[in-house]
């Protein structure tokens, strides 16, 4: 496990460096001792973790004693927790008078959802600089978040589309894989879409901090998104309004996530605060983590900009190489032969997919490295989706799209069917996928070699700025293990 080094023996031992600094993830030590102290006079219980910087995981809470199984790692006194219900009625401090006050409490809390107000809540005290009770925890903030792809992709005004201007977006754009572009994608639209609504009721509402600064809103948005904790069950007596379900957490939000942390929270009622246990013990000097969820390594890049250099959640998305078998089907069916035995014609296609759909078998198809088998879902897609290439085939016989269909629902029922057919499918299915899996090895190798070039030539785009290097290693990543996950599949039982 690694040790940390408290910014102290990391201002005597290491530099860090420029781009460490400039995006805020070295907190100088002076910001460290404030917002401790801060903590600490909002009633928060001395606790036995230190600001630290770690050569794997950046800036995170290293122990400062040995710490027990089932011990209390972190606790936040519940007025140091920021929820939308709270977050609003600060707000309110903010606003041109107090019948205005009512109007947006009433208007907002009832109108935004818990994201963005607690995004509206961030921009407007950040905005505020020395003159708000929350900057020292403001400051324990990063400055930016460069490695997340969506804070490089959401350009410089507002826009529901993702940006591809300046060289390093183009270029971020051209390495994420699909399914991470297409999580990003959504991000963006949600992110305007928030923007927009948020604008539009503070302008009406008349706050005295008005939506205007887009990089700074995507900023809050982020902090927001990337930060939050999840309070979990509501406890007997809990102070947080019934529609709480997220709150901002200072200091708790330094900790970092690992695979192997075990953890549990709660809510103490007695003592009015938010706990994080431990159940498993930690040395003195080693990182101490929490668990962000099940997840791999395209949602933690695309949700946090991080990955896992072995994320027990690998898997391969298979939605795009399905979908592009579609369109190939149709298109040899659409130049298939008159007089041919081809009895399907390309919308008969559009019929199959439209049983996957409404099945709630379409899309979400994945291989995982360890699948002797093809996972149902994929199986029930192949399966129905092969009667349609099996047209052009010599041996077919001729079946339409509504018998395929009827001879694929009773294999979903687990009814008999004709033996030969089985075999026939089962084997066509193994080949789909060896093919697939090739095609993917190949792919993704000629990305990663397109990564090492550009990392070894990187310039400056015309805006002057380079692409952080970290997020340059996480595309990297998630290609190397989409790269080890297609291979160990073309060696293993399911191809
Ligand atoms: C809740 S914050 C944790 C504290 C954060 N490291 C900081 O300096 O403020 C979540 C962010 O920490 C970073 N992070 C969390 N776990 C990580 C890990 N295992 N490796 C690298 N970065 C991690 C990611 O940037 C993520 O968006």
């Amino acid at each position: 496990m690694a040790k940390g080094r408290t910014f102290r023996q990391r201002r005597r031992r290491v530099a860090c460096t420029t781009q460490q600094q400039k995006h805020g993830q070295v907190s100088k030590e002076q910001e460290w001792i404030d917002l401790r102290n801060w903590c600490k006079a909002c009633k928060m219980p001395k606790t036995k973790l230190a600001l630290a910087y770690f050569p794997n995981t950046f800036r995170g809470m290293m122990a400062t004693r040995d710490i027990c199984r089932e011990e209390d790692v972190i606790c936040v006194p519940e007025q140091l927790l920021v929820t939308a219900s709270k977050a609003m009625s600060r707000l309110l401090k903010y606003s041109v008078n107090a019948s205005v006050n009512i109007s947006l409490a009433d208007n907002i809390s009832r109108k935004l959802s818990e994201h963005q107000t607690l995004t509206y809540w961030l921009y407007s005290e950040s905005k505020l600089g020395k003159d708000s009770s929350w900057r020292y925890y403001i400051k324990s903030l990063p400055q930016s978040f460069a490695s997340v792809p969506l804070f490089v992709l959401s350009g410089s005004r507002p826009n529901d589309m993702l940006s591809a201007t300046t060289d390093n977006e183009k270029w971020v754009l051209a390495h994420i894989t699909r399914s991470v572009r297409h999580k990003v994608a959504d991000q963006q639209t949600r992110l305007f879409s928030d923007w927009t609504r948020t604008s539009s009721f503070v302008s009406t509402t008349g706050a005295i901090c008005p939506i205007d600064d887009w990089r700074h809103y995507v900023w809050a948005w982020l902090a927001v998104s990337t930060r939050c904790i999840h309070l979990g069950q509501k406890a007997t007596r809990s102070p947080f309004a019934s529609q709480d379900t997220i709150a901002l957490a200072p200091l708790l939000d330094l900790l970092n996530h690992s695979e192997d942390a075990r953890i549990s929270t709660h809510f103490d009622v007695s003592n009015q605060q938010f706990v994080i246990k431990t159940h498993k013990p930690y040395k003195k000097g080693e990182e101490v983590f929490i668990s962000y969820g099940p997840h791999d390594n395209r949602f933690m890049l695309a949700e946090y900009g991080f990955v896992l250099a072995r994320n027990p959640f690998q898997s391969l998305e298979l939605d795009y190489y399905v979908e592009s078998w579609v369109g190939t089907i149709k298109l040899r069916l659409g130049t298939a032969k008159k007089g041919s035995m081809v009895t399907m014609n390309p919308s008969d296609v559009d019929l199959l997919v439209d049983a996957l759909r409404q099945r709630g078998l379409w899309g979400d198809f994945t291989l995982t490295p360890d699948d002797n088998d093809a996972p149902y879902r994929l199986q029930a897609a192949l399966r129905l989706l092969i009667t349609a290439e099996q047209q052009n085939q010599p041996s077919h016989q001729g079946v339409s799209a509504k018998r395929a269909v009827a001879q694929w629902e009773r294999w979903l029922r687990g009814e008999p069917i004709e033996e030969s057919s089985i075999c026939d499918k089962d084997s066509a299915i193994k080949d789909w996928i060896g093919a697939t899996c090739q095609e993917i090895v190949s792919k993704s190798a000629q990305t990663m070699d397109d990564i090492r070039k550009s990392r070894n030539g990187q310039k400056q785009d015309e805006n002057n700025s380079t692409i952080d290097s970290y997020l340059v290693h996480c595309i990297f990543m998630v290609w190397m293990e989409i790269n080890a996950v297609a291979k160990r599949l073309c060696s293993g039982s399911i191809i």
